[in-house]
This record gives C-alpha cells, sequence and structure tokens, in this order.
C-alpha cells in the first residue's frame, strides 16, 4: 500500500489539563500517514484521482484551532475520524505533538493507528 503523508503541520490551539491552559493557545505539530493506492492518480496526474493532502490540512486547521480538548488522545482520535469518514482513508496513522509542553523534554505526544492496512 502507498502511503501519502504530511509532517508538522502546525497549528494554535486551546489544549491541555491545567487551569492555565485553559487560558493560552498553544502549539501543536501533526504528522500524518495515510495509505492510499496512488496508481489512479499517477495515471491520470489528476489531483481529482488523489486524496488531496492540500484540502485534508485545511479542514485539520480549521477543525483543530477550534477545538478545546484536554488530552493530545482525544485530539488525535479525532483527526483520525476526519480522514477516515470525510477522505475515505482505510488507515490512517496520527501523530499530535505538544513540544515543550513537559519541562525537560524536547517533545510529547501520541501516536496512532486507525483502520485496515491493506497489504
Ligand atoms: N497521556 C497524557 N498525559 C498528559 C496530557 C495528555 O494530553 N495526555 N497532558 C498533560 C498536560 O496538559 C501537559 O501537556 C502540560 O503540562 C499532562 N499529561
Amino acid at each position: 500500500m502507498d502511503i501519502l503523508f504530511v509532517r508538522e503541520l502546525k497549528v494554535d490551539t486551546r489544549i491541555g489539563i491545567y487551569d492555565w491552559e485553559r487560558e493560552v493557545k498553544q502549539t501543536v505539530l501533526i504528522d500524518l500517514d495515510i495509505a492510499a493506492d496512488v496508481r489512479a492518480a499517477a495515471q491520470t496526474d489528476k489531483v481529482e484521482s488523489a486524496i488531496n493532502y492540500q484540502t485534508i490540512c485545511q479542514r485539520l486547521v480549521a477543525h483543530i484551532s477550534a477545538s478545546e480538548v484536554e488530552l493530545v488522545e482525544t485530539l488525535a482520535e479525532q483527526i483520525a475520524d476526519i480522514i477516515r469518514s470525510e477522505f475515505g482513508a482505510v488507515w490512517v496513522q496520527v501523530t499530535v505533538h505538544k513540544p515543550a509542553a513537559v519541562r525537560g523534554t524536547r517533545d510529547v505526544g501520541v501516536r496512532i493507528e486507525r483502520g485496515n492496512r491493506l497489504p
């Protein structure tokens, strides 16, 4: 199976479990790996035959910038749902990074996989 990918989609959002985190926006970075059969797109050379990664990014920026969840897990699950239900992906891996959220670390976050990756 082929993979479409997005690295480090940067979005400011309200996220976190602490009172101070409900008052500010923080930056999250999103990585996506999306299973896709890209042969039709390659043969036609038309984006209409592809899963459009720009459209996905625009949809996710709209969703994430308006969201107010507490956990990175919740955000990752919502992102996977959007990509599968609205863009027809059969399998997706979503990584949500919350850089510098924990003192002494460069990065924390979560990575999930949803759906069935075809051979
Ligand atoms: N499993 C998780 N643990 C923690 C989360 C989270 O989203 N998932 N969040 C926090 C805080 O909001 C942290 O990011 C800020 O200091 C702590 N643990």
